[in-house]
């Protein structure tokens, strides 16, 4: 997407052919910044500190972390062990394992001579695919909106709420949830933004409105527990968020507080939709609350904020009163049964696993 005239990915490869650039996600948004990523321990740490997040991203991040790897070493036990160690700095998000069992699977059975350069070929379809994918998405999305925006008086715009970001910076372009946003306003629908903050790291206050207002969609950001209360007063007339894993039977993990939306809006009839690439369903899983590991975050996410100063430096204060414990799981796991439809490259499905099987039987049997 465009950053002030520019083009960008959230990751892409730097001049010199071989390193691994990325936008530095802990900056915003506060200030814009890029990094190098040279090795392996770099790559991890970028996954593991949150300087990349959201599912698709994670995927392609550990991608060139193993190219980045094999450039060093391109031995059988250095592939094994770069592709534990990536699998090791989030356990949530599946496009992780998905990209990793791919690169693995792919790089084995080549001579090491030939392994570096075939990663980044591969590593580099990864990033185009999640882009195709993602148009996709925004396609079959924008229908929904389409249809809501048919039923409006003249004047009035689609209401949208979102939570967490599953924007452009948490894929590698375009976002899921933000893409049949991006393609409705950019077609000429009138729309608007519920911005949930998305508490303790906030990525609907600091990236997904960053995104939406580079882009010029009107958004507005709201506590994460206003959510309710304006789908009660009609002021929500549909929910799209993403998911880091998805079961084969449609139970959807996500962000923490998405269950809660997802509640809410089956009390108040607004739908409540999940876009999603097929690489973040799990079809190993059949039980979302049962099987899906949550990530446990440290408590300081959750006793700090950080933020800009009225003098214009950055800050990070405590706001938890001292001596109180704290606990951060940073995602939950809304049931099939809460959601209208799964947005996918292949058309929104029901959030079923018969659907599911019927539009991946590819996936199941690979
Ligand atoms: C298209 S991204 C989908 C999800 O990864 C997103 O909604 C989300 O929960 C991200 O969590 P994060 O902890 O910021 O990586």
């Amino acid at each position: 997407m465009n950053v002030d005239g520019q083009k960008y990915r959230t990751i892409w490869l730097a001049e010199d052919g071989w390193a691994v650039e990325i936008i530095d996600q802990t900056r915003f948004p506060h200030s814009f910044e890029t990094t190098r990523l040279e090795n392996l321990q770099d790559a991890a740490h970028a996954i593991r500190s949150m300087q990349v997040r959201g599912a698709p991203l994670i995927g392609a991040t550990a991608a060139y972390g193993i190219c980045l790897a094999l450039r060093a070493d391109a031995s059988d036990v250095s592939l094994m062990e770069a592709c534990s160690t990536l699998l090791e700095t989030r356990p949530t998000a599946v496009n992780l394992r998905w990209a990793l069992d791919l690169m693995r699977k792919a790089l084995l059975p080549l001579h090491p001579e030939e392994r570096a350069a075939a990663a980044y070929t591969l590593a580099n379809q990864i990033c185009d695919e999640d882009i195709a994918t993602n148009m996709a998405i925004g396609l079959h999305g924008a229908e929904i909106i389409a249809n809501i925006a048919r039923t409006k008086k003249a004047g009035e715009r689609v209401n949208i709420l979102t939570h967490c970001n599953a924007g452009w910076l948490a894929t590698v372009d375009m976002g899921t949830a933000t893409a049949p946003i991006y393609m409705s306003h950019d077609g000429g629908v009138p729309l608007h933004v519920w911005v949930d903050e998305t508490r303790p790291r906030n990525q609907g206050a600091f990236l997904t409105a960053w995104e939406l207002g580079k882009h010029g969609v009107p958004h507005t950001v709201i506590v994460d527990n206003a959510g309710g209360h304006l789908m009660q007063q009609g002021e929500v007339d549909l929910v799209i968020v993403g998911t880091d894993r998805t079961t084969a039977t449609g139970d959807v993990c996500n962000k923490i507080g998405t269950y809660l939306k997802a509640l809410a809006a089956k009390d108040c009839g607004v739908p409540f939709y999940v876009a999603l690439p097929s690489p973040t369903i799990d079809f190993t899983l059949s039980d979302g609350l049962q099987q899906i590991p949550i990530e446990e975050r440290s408590g300081d996410e959750v006793r700090a904020m950080t933020g800009r100063t009225a003098a214009g430096s950055v800050e990070t204060i405590e706001i938890v009163a001292s001596g109180s414990d704290v606990a951060n799981p940073a995602f939950d796991v809304t049931p099939a049964r809460l959601i209208t439809g799964l947005i996918t490259e292949r058309g929104v499905l029901e959030a079923n696993g018969k659907a599911i099987a019927t539009a991946f039987p590819d996936r199941i049997s690979a």
